[in-house]
């Protein structure tokens, strides 16, 4: 199973998404930034180390939110999410080719990657 590690971060109550490239797997769905745990990678660091690499983000994790294990049809993951603050950003997309801040009720009109539509559902149910 891959583990993978997702940040939803908050500025002025708006939370940031992303579309992932064209070309990437699961290319053109919309997601929380992040990626894969490196070996023996504790998650908020590779958590910190994805947004620097993929957005040139800094970010402040806060807590866990959510963890889902989720099956496509070649792989499976573990998707954890933490909530985090903003702090600054270059927003020199590498992984994907769009971002937007978005309120929480809207994200569920986004065509999301099916393995977090459950972390959207609870950020509606608990904001
Ligand atoms: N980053 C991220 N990946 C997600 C989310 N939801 C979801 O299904 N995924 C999937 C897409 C990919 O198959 C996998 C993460 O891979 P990635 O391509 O973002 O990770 P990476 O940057 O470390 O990897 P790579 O492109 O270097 O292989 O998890 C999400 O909210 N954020």
């Amino acid at each position: 199973m891959i583990k993978v590690v997702c940040g939803i971060i908050y500025k002025n109550g708006k939370v940031f998404l992303c579309r992932r490239n064209p070309h990437k797997q699961l290319g053109g769905y919309w997601e929380f930034p992040g990626g894969k745990l490196e070996l023996n990678e504790n998650p908020e660091t590779a958590l910190k180390r994805e947004l620097y690499e993929e957005i040139s983000m800094f970010i402040k994790v806060l807590n866990h939110f959510a963890t889902v294990i989720h099956k496509y049809d070649n792989f499976t993951i573990e998707l954890t999410a933490y909530e985090c603050k903003f702090i600054e950003a270059d927003f020199n997309l590498t992984d994907h080719d769009k971002y937007e801040w978005i309120d929480i009720n809207q994200i569920i009109n986004k065509k999301l990657a099916p393995a977090d539509i459950p972390i959207v559902k609870k950020l509606m149910r608990t904001n």
